[in-house]
């Protein structure tokens, strides 16, 4: 087997030898679908795999644009259109100086896997632009935004491609790239998802990541008998999916103990409350201010300057900042400290060697793929909306995204379990694969 592997990443390597984060989520999903290929004689032959490692397409283009000083700048956009067996491309856009075509990709190819575990008709997809949204004026945003549009707008449509916000990409810029493609297409259609209420958005989606992720760590709890009433949970970052995860934690009777950005994080040792979380809302959704301001503000909390949260005691950890976050050592010092649940609301924030560390430990792991596919999930509910051309109330909506989140545990557990405990990764990505798989070997090769 292990040779099996080794020959199909050679030749990913060979392709796509300089793509360090997309050669980590291929090798994650090879270690665990290849033997489970091997043991079922339909894929034999197909080279499915090795398929959906391949963009059906990668769009790059240029976005100029002009800033309030007259000065014009040039950035990189970009769609990866991953794979469209189960549906039209979907999957959100991200603005940070650090997207790349590595970094796309990989998130193009956990968004197939995703995509087909929420099991709405959705093909997978990812884009952005290497723009740095931090410090730039509403009018700048603007102004990039509708440039960006004016080239993506040829590729995207409701039936080919539908994305939705990610890193850097809220409600701010859903509506600026949705007035472009108005203006330029002449057509009010669901072509983004994670819009606002008043034209074609849906109740819960923003929400849907954060509350999507602390729904399934509260699945995966209940099988140990466990639930988060009373537990101490770490989580990193402080926008939309954090945000979020911290509110439905509180719902559930948990305490949350801390937060983060990029440039260090918040300790609040009485806990995050419904008014100090109404805060950091207001301080990153409007004044777009950083979280070292709540240890400002709150005597309880202390501020760790470029340092990661990982080494706070706690029961549960909700890494929900950004890939690659949490590494081996983060790992083995959350074990130590007790940890018995990691649920990732990120794209892969944990290292293949933290995974290691919480397999090798026994503890529940939920990997990004399954755990934050609520958001998507939403997303393809929004979509259905749009179509229906109705709105769902907001118990509707957060009804069936409950439902989606635990049949997602459900079908990780059905391929995952290995003698009394549950490999969520292995169980995400047989799951996520088997729909996608049989839906190319049924169109046959193209
Ligand atoms: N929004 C959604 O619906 C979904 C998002 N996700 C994933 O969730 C994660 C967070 O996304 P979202 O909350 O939407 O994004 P936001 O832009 O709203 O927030 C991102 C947060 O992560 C922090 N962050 C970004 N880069 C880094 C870094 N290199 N090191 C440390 N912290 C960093 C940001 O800090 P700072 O402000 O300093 O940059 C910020 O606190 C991403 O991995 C995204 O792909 C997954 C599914 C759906
Ligand atoms: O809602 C969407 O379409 C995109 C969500 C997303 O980008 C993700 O799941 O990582």
């Amino acid at each position: 087997m292990e040779d099996k592997i080794k020959v199909f990443m050679d030749e990913v390597i060979s392709r796509n030898g300089h793509e360090p984060e997309f050669i980590q989520a291929v090798q994650e999903v090879a270690e665990t679908v290849i033997p489970y290929i091997v043991q079922h004689d339909i894929y034999h032959g197909k080279n499915i795999l090795l398929r959906m490692v391949e963009p059906e397409r990668l769009i790059s283009f240029r976005v100029a644009w002009v800033d309030d000083d007259g000065e014009i700048h040039v950035n990189r956009g970009y769609r990866i259109q991953m794979n469209s067996a189960i549906g039209p491309y979907k999957g959100g856009l991200r603005f940070h100086p650090t997207v790349n075509a590595s970094v796309l990709k990989f998130l193009a190819f956990e968004q197939v896997f995703k995509n087909s575990l929420t099991t709405l008709p959705m093909g997978g997809g990812k884009g952005g632009s290497d723009f740095n949204p931090k410090g730039k004026s509403d009018d700048e945003i603007m102004r990039f935004c509708h440039a960006f549009m004016t080239e993506l707008c040829r590729h995207i449509g409701p039936n080919t491609d539908i994305p939705a916000g990610d890193i850097g990409v809220g409600a701010r810029e859903i509506g600026f790239l949705f007035g472009m493609y108005k203006k330029i297409r002449n057509e009010f259609t669901g072509v983004l998802t994670g819009k606002g209420l008043s034209w074609g958005g849906s109740l819960i989606r923003p929400e849907a990541t954060g509350y999507g992720t602390v729904y399934f760590a509260d699945s995966m709890l209940k099988t140990k008998n466990e639930t988060f009433e009373g537990k101490k949970v770490v989580i990193s970052g402080s926008g939309n999916v954090a945000q979020y995860a911290a509110e439905k934690v509180l719902h559930l009777g948990g305490k949350v103990l801390t937060l983060s950005d990029s440039a260090g994080y918040i300790y609040d040792k009485d806990g995050i409350d419904e008014e100090k979380l109404a805060f950091v809302m207001d301080l990153k959704n409007n004044k777009r201010g950083r979280i070292s301001e709540y240890a400002d503000k709150y005597a309880s909390a202390e501020y760790y300057q470029g340092e990661t949260p990982w080494k706070v005691e706690c029961d549960i950890a909700l890494p929900c900042a950004t890939q690659n976050e949490l590494n081996g050592d983060d790992a083995k010092a959350l074990i130590k400290n007790g940890c018995i649940a990691v649920a990732e609301g990120a794209n892969m924030p944990s290292t293949p060697e933290a995974i290691h560390a919480f397999h090798d430990a026994k503890i529940l792991f939920a990997p990004g793929k399954a755990s934050n596919a609520g958001g998507v999930a939403t997303s393809g509910l929004e979509m259905s909306q749009n179509s229906l051309r109705i709105s769902w109330t907001r118990e509707e909506v957060d009804k069936r995204l409950k439902g989606i989140m635990s049949d997602i545990h459900d079908a990780c557990v059905e391929y995952g379990e290995e003698e009394g405990y549950c490999n969520y990764v292995k169980g995400a990505n047989i799951a996520g694969f088997v729909k996608v798989a049989d839906a190319m070997l049924a169109q046959g090769v193209i």
